[in-house]
């Protein structure tokens, strides 16, 4: 992908796809209900489509047609053993909470993802699980794992030790299948897409301050899903639009869930001039549209139970920073050493080769802001949010930018390029 820096501000109205872990939630959901689930705003991104892959192996009957997905539940015992190993692609949500379904079958399952997943650790999921009788096997406790069966699973009291909202999810998903309540409580606040979607296909699930819980079995009734617009995926056109000089930009329709709208508090508290209309006000998923114009930005401090709210957005957050006026800090944020690649050392990596004042921190980095940028010639390391970074920083940069193996892009963000273009934005992918 080549990006040159944009001679005039990026401005137009526009939308970003739909929410990656609720469509994953919704397909995996709609699957094991009873009745038909049919989902709308569905993001037709290389994750989702492999969980929809998965649920078709394992018999389950889905129809899309671009980002309309009609499932017939299977009900909640309804899978069927799949005849091949089940592949996740680039996936890590689809092979973590698909781990909690899976041990709470009375099928063997092996399940498979690219030379990512391979690397990233399961043992996080896979313990827990085994607490509740789960039988998981896996080299490593790394990619291809296989499950089987145990028997019905037990209720489990768990603490996890990091926030993290897939392996609470995977954890609550097996506990549909468990004898007894299974307790989850986090260390910090993290996305609770789950939670809210469980409740809404009818199951009793308890929620008191970090601690959810649900007593097995359940009974999930199939429904219709509206996704809302990718927080994740518009952090990359809040940032371009606050540092890319005379911009002004509406992104409609965005999720701002407050386990995930931590990037829309960082950007303000940097002095990004950021409106926020939220359009419903009573559901559980509210949705607003987003105004964002150029901005004067100062560095900040990122740090502590804010972190699991940003996690997917602090390589934007990083690039907001590198043209930021004085020193940005972020810190708790070892979980980005262990995403599709080391996000720390990209980050650092690409900023410095682009002119930035960068260094690493063990658990995150420090970013001098003001330096001029320059283009350069970045490696996403295949990972689609550290590729559409540094895209980013390119138009804001002088120069010309390149980025390698950005394929990677609709892993999340299909249309990413098409998108910035529209809005004025300088970007070629490779063989357009
Ligand atoms: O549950 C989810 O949909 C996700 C949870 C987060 O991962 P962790 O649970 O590992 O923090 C996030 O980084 C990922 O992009 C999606
Ligand atoms: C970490 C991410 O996703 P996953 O864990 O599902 O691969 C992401 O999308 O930034």
């Amino acid at each position: 992908m080549r990006i040159r820096g944009v001679s005039s501000g990026l401005q137009g109205t526009t939308q970003v796809p739909g929410d990656k872990s609720i469509s994953h939630r919704a397909v995996m959901l709609g699957a094991l209900a009873q009745g038909e689930t049919v989902i709308t705003g569905f993001l037709a991104g290389e994750d989702c489509l492999a969980t929809i892959a998965c649920f078709r192996d394992m018999g389950v009957d889905i129809r899309r047609q671009d980002n309309r997905v009609q499932i017939q539940g299977a009900g909640l015992h309804g899978l069927q053993q799949p005849e091949q190993p089940l592949y996740v692609g680039n996936s890590g949500t689809t092979i973590r909470l698909l781990l909690g379904i899976l041990s709470g079958q009375v099928f063997p399952s092996v399940i498979n993802g690219d030379a990512s997943i391979q690397k990233r650790p399961m043992a996080r999921v896979a313990n827990p699980l085994r607490l509740m009788g789960a039988r998981i096997t896996g080299e490593g406790d790394l990619a291809p794992l296989t499950i089987s069966p145990a028997g019905t699973l037990t209720g489990i009291d768990y603490l996890l030790p990091v926030a993290s909202a897939q392996v609470k999810s995977a954890l609550l998903l097996a506990g549909m299948y468990a004898k007894g309540v299974t307790s989850v409580t986090e260390p910090a606040p993290s996305r609770d897409h789950t939670e809210i979607m469980l409740a809404s296909f009818g199951v009793a699930i308890k929620r008191q301050g970090l601690t959810a819980s649900v007593e097995g079995p359940v009974v999930l009734q199939g429904r219709e899903i509206a996704v809302p617009g990718d927080i994740s995926s518009a952090a990359f056109l809040l940032v371009a639009a606050l540092i890319i000089p005379d911009s002004e930009v509406v992104i409609r329709q965005v999720g701002i869930n407050p386990t995930r709208s931590g990037i829309i508090d960082v950007l303000r508290a940097m002095g990004g001039n950021i409106e926020v209309q939220q359009l419903t006000s009573n559901l559980a998923e509210p949705v607003a549209d987003i105004l964002v114009r150029s901005s004067e930005l100062r560095g900040v401090t990122v740090e502590g139970d804010i972190i699991p709210r940003l996690i997917d957005e602090i390589p934007a957050i990083a690039v907001a920073a590198a043209f930021a006026k004085g020193t940005t800090i972020i810190r708790d944020a070892a979980e980005l050493k262990v995403k599709e690649s080391n996000r720390i050392a990209a980050m650092v990596q690409g900023l410095m080769a682009m002119g930035g004042d960068v260094s690493e921190l063990d658990d995150g980095l420090v970013i001098r802001g003001g330096k001029a940028l320059h283009g350069a010639a970045i490696e996403s390391r295949g990972d689609h949010r550290i590729a559409m970074a540094f895209a980013v920083a390119g138009m804001a940069a002088c120069g010309e930018t390149n980025i390698g193996n950005e394929d990677c892009i609709p892993v999340s963000f299909p249309g990413f390029a098409e998108i910035l273009r529209q809005l004025g934005a300088n970007v070629q992918m490779d063989g357009e």
